[in-house]
């Protein structure tokens, strides 16, 4: 299979697809929305892109993406560990104190900001299309006194020397990935599964009181646990949004299609982004 994912070599995106798809080729996209279109024109068979990280939050761009652009299902999730370490080239060994500016990801160095913030006061912080582009470009560089947030292999990749690792502000730092496809289906892959999920993306009728509430009730009565609900801007006006939500369970022949045809009926618009099974790096 051929997969796309954010690149270039060495990004977080391609660590979690070199575990979970290690004989297939990776296509490296230099954008989120890049890799969601090199699926949807047939480019390639699957996209792998982040979505959502325990310290910094959501991706937004691809949430977005997926809402407003793209016709495409999640077919598999999988969740890895994330270690950032501080790396420079070689030729500024001796003043890695000192260097002027720190490149990587927006979300790697917002997962980095008590680290940035006491080490680092004062200097510049620039974001990158992600930590790999960072690594990339620190290495092509030599003569700046630059630094990039990145991975371990980032470093070995590009050539670059960790001077502190594990910089994460918090222990449990964790990235889900997702998988996506033009077409529900079915991918199996060698890591460990955890329970199955279902993501909805819910529109509300405008103006009326208690909707939001109803749609939950819906999911309540059932017995059927939610793990994430999110707002998004439907970008049609201030106060207009949608809702992402995650279902602990895979679609069902009775229970999830009973709550969606109850929250349909309440003038609710329901998308299924997909039913897919959890993996664990
Ligand atoms: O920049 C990368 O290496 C990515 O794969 C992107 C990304 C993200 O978007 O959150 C993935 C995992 C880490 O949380 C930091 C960055």
């Amino acid at each position: 299979m051929k997969i796309a994912y954010l690149g270039p070599e060495a990004s977080f995106t391609d660590l979690a697809v070199r575990s979970a798809f290690a004989g297939d080729e990776r296509y490296p996209y230099v954008t989120i929305p890049e890799c969601i279109e090199a699926v949807m024109e047939d480019k390639v068979d699957l996209a792998v892109v982040p979505l959502e990280n325990a310290l910094e939050g959501s991706v937004h761009i691809t949430i977005d993406y997926l809402f407003h652009e793209a016709d495409l299902s999640i077919v598999a999730e999988i969740t890895s560990p994330i270690q950032q370490h501080l790396m420079i080239h070689p030729n500024q060994q001796e003043k890695w104190q000192d260097v002027h500016k720190i490149l990587s990801h927006s979300h790697a160095l917002a997962q980095c900001h008590k680290y940035l913030h006491h080490y680092f006061r004062g200097v510049s912080l620039e974001q990158t299309t992600s930590t790999a582009a960072a690594a990339k470009y620190v290495s092509e560089n030599p003569e700046h006194p630059i630094a990039a947030i990145g991975n371990r292999l980032a470093s070995e990749k590009y050539q670059l020397m960790i001077v502190q690792d594990d910089i994460h502000d918090f222990h449990f730092n964790h990235t889900r990935f997702i998988v996506l496809s033009k077409d529900p289906r079915n991918i199996d892959v060698p890591i460990s599964k955890s329970n199955g999920k279902t993501t909805v993306m819910v529109t509300l009728p405008s103006d009326r009181s208690g909707a939001l509430h109803q749609v939950l009730s819906a999911f309540s009565w059932r017995n059927i646990n939610l793990s994430k609900i999110e707002s998004r801007p439907l970008k049609t006006g201030l106060g207009n949004y949608f809702f992402i939500i995650d279902i602990e369970q895979q679609i069902d022949e009775v229970l999830i299609p009973g709550a969606i045809a109850e929250i349909e009926a309440l003038d609710c618009n329901v998308k299924v982004l997909g039913s897919y099974q959890s993996y664990t790096l």
